[in-house]
Order: C-alpha cells, then sequence, then structure tokens
C-alpha cells in the first residue's frame, strides 16, 4: 500500500505527495477580495511541500459568507485576485483546489477572535441569514435565519455553479463543494437544522436533494478531467450516530452516481449539543468506512498531526489523502519536515522548492 509520500492520481491531476492542507478560513479579505495575505499564505503552504493546496471556504454570494472577512467568488474582481495567487500555488508544485460552500445560517459571524457569534441584528456589518427552515443552531449563532423559498434554493444552487465557472477560469485544479460543519449544504441534510415540509424536507431523499441538485448543477460546468469533490458531514455525535452515517453513506454513493470523484469526510457540527470524542485522527475509522462502502477514494482530518500517524492512515488504506490544518499553520513546512522523519530519499528536493532544497540537501544540515 502507498505511504504518505507516494503521489495520487486523481482524473488529469498528480499529487507530490498524500497531504491536503485543510481550507482554513483566513478571515483577511475585505469584499471577498483575496490580498496580500492570501497570496503570502496561500504560496507559503505550497511552497512548504503539500501535494494539494485547497483555498479556504470561499462565499458563493455574498450573503453565503460565515463573516464579513470571508473570501468570496461571486464576481470577476475576486476571480480577478485569486487567478495570481493559484499560479503562484501551481508554480510550487501544488496542486490548487478551493473549497466554494454558503454558510446559510452560520453566517453573518463575527471573526472567531472576536466573538464568533452572530453579528447583532440592525448592525450594518451584518446581514440577513437563509437556512432551510426558521430554526437557529443556538448558543452564540442564535440568529433566526428566513427559511428559503425555491427560488432562494434555485439562486443560491446557480451562485454555486457560476463560482464553480470562476474557479475553472483561474486555473484551479480541484473544487471541493462544502457540505459539511454545519452550513447550508449541511443543513439540509440535517434532521437538527431542517424542518421542511416541501420536495427539500422530511424524507432523506428530500433532505438530500439540495446537496444532488447542487452536485449535478456544477458537475455540468466543471471540466470532467479535472478532480470534483466535496466535504460533507457524516457524522454529528449526536446519539443518531449509525442513522446519520447510513444516510450519509447512501447519499455519497448517490454524488459518486451523478458525477462526484473524491470525498473528504468530516463532522456535521449541526447542533450544539454534540459530545465529539475529539483525540488523535478520531475519524479515521468513519472515514475508512465511508471510503469502503462507497468505493469512492476519500480523505479525512482532525487531529492529525505526527508524520508516522498521517503515514499510517494512508498504508492501512484508511484514506487515500489525509488534511492537516494546524500543523500547517504551525509550520507550513510540515512536509519536509515529515519527510525527513519518515526517512525520504531526498526529503527537500521532494517537497521544497530549488531555492531552500538546494541548500537543505547539500550539507546534511540538522
Ligand atoms: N469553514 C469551515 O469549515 C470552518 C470550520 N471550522 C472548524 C470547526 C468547526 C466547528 C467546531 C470547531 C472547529 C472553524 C470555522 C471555519
Amino acid at each position: 500500500m502507498p505511504g504518505l509520500f507516494d503521489p495520487f492520481s486523481l482524473k488529469n491531476v498528480t499529487l507530490r505527495n498524500r497531504i491536503v492542507t485543510s481550507p482554513m478560513c483566513q478571515y483577511s479579505a475585505q469584499d471577498g477580495v483575496a490580498n496580500e495575505w492570501h497570496r503570502a499564505h496561500l504560496a507559503g503552504l505550497a511552497r512548504g511541500g503539500a501535494g494539494l493546496v485547497v483555498i479556504e471556504a470561499t462565499g458563493v454570494s455574498p450573503e453565503g459568507r460565515i463573516t464579513p472577512a470571508c473570501l468570496g467568488l461571486w464576481n470577476d474582481t475576486q476571480a480577478e485576485a485569486l487567478a495570481p495567487i493559484v499560479a503562484e500555488m501551481r508554480k510550487a508544485g501544488a496542486v490548487a483546489g478551493i473549497q466554494i460552500g454558503h454558510a446559510g445560517r452560520k453566517a453573518s459571524a463575527n471573526l472567531p477572535w472576536e466573538g464568533d457569534d452572530h453579528i447583532p441584528a440592525g448592525d450594518p456589518s451584518g446581514w440577513e441569514t437563509i437556512a432551510p427552515s426558521a430554526v437557529a443552531q443556538g448558543g452564540g449563532l442564535g440568529r433566526v435565519p428566513r427559511a428559503m423559498t425555491l427560488a432562494d434554493i434555485e439562486r443560491v444552487r446557480g451562485d454555486f455553479v457560476a463560482a464553480a465557472e470562476r474557479a475553472r477560469d483561474i486555473g484551479i485544479q480541484w473544487l471541493k463543494l462544502h457540505f459539511a460543519h454545519g452550513y447550508l449544504a449541511q443543513s439540509f441534510l440535517s434532521r437538527h437544522a431542517n424542518k421542511r415540509d416541501d420536495a427539500y424536507g422530511g424524507s432523506f431523499e428530500n433532505r438530500a436533494r439540495f446537496l444532488i441538485e447542487t452536485l449535478v448543477a456544477v458537475r455540468k460546468v466543471w471540466p470532467e478531467d479535472r478532480p470534483l469533490s466535496a466535504r460533507l458531514g457524516v457524522i454529528e455525535y449526536d446519539g443518531q450516530d449509525e442513522e446519520t452515517l447510513v444516510e450519509a453513506i447512501e447519499l455519497v454513493k448517490r454524488l459518486k452516481a451523478e458525477g462526484l470523484d473524491f470525498i473528504d469526510v468530516s463532522i456535521g457540527f449541526s447542533t450544539n449539543e454534540a459530545k465529539i470524542p475529539w483525540g488523535p485522527a478520531f475519524l479515521a475509522p468513519v472515514a475508512e468506512r465511508v471510503r469502503r462502502e462507497s468505493g469512492l477514494p476519500a480523505s479525512t482530518s482532525w487531529y492529525i498531526s505526527q508524520p508516522e500517524q498521517a503515514d499510517a492512515l494512508v498504508r492501512e488504506g484508511k484514506v487515500d489523502l489525509v488534511t492537516l490544518g494546524r500543523p500547517l499553520l504551525a509550520d507550513p513546512h510540515w512536509p519536509y519536515a515529515a519527510a525527513k522523519a519518515l526517512g525520504i530519499e531526498d526529503a527537500a528536493w521532494k517537497t521544497l522548492p530549488a531555492p531552500y532544497a538546494h541548500w537543505l540537501s547539500r550539507y546534511r544540515a540538522a
């Protein structure tokens, strides 16, 4: 079985290794437009050696952002600002990806380090939130969203398509739909958030409808030869795990039948009452089951931080790719350090650009 530093090919892309950067929100944009922060941040991750660098959760519309400082891809100005950054990521040897999404009832929030809660209604920096039903997440996210009309559903589906077209046109190679973490798409699937009694609520088929329709619509514009993936919350840790997992795996099978190429297994975060068993690679067994039962290549994340641990997840066939978040914030060159720790031949040249690799590989420095 391949290890962490064996390449991974899917459609027309080949990742130099199995390491994926988690699409970590930077909350550093104005009007959704990428700037020097995003350029240095993303180029840094690409130059650090990750196989696939995924640009943070990017709003498909202004109200689809989590906070006013999130990236967007609903206009040409935003696309033009990202284009050179994508080129830089690819020049550094990474495959360039992006996660596009709509934050639903979790939208219109303050930055995490400025409260992480909803912007007070009436504050001009916030906006009306929309969701499957007029049910709030609760806690700091207590704002009750407006229940979406069928026109809203159609419009948001179109926003996903338009964002996918813009991502396609600026050279993004790997598209990831944000179907996780209690945001809009996840909330359609969740019985916690979706109380609709029309074709988009109630039965599993109805609760899965928005996700499947969105995938089908995006597949039509996303090039057949580039990977189309989704991050999906397959478990809520709310006491109904087996039921949720069975539904989620059935959904993944249907998404696969409609052209999904890859599944990134995550958590639903649809309820604040969840009892999440945080711990080293705790989601890996769940990801292994989704990968095995759906037949799709898969990745997972959460509390993966050690080279041997990440390598074992791949070698044991639990996942095809490993997604890291905070370890890469702590050290964007984690892939280089991991390659050395795993005794990979030519660790520097396998992960870092020439200006770094030349010197690091010559003098057998520490
Ligand atoms: N854009 C995303 O998917 C985000 C996910 N988060 C992970 C997270 C979710 C819930 C609890 C802890 C961490 C933090 C905020 C942004």
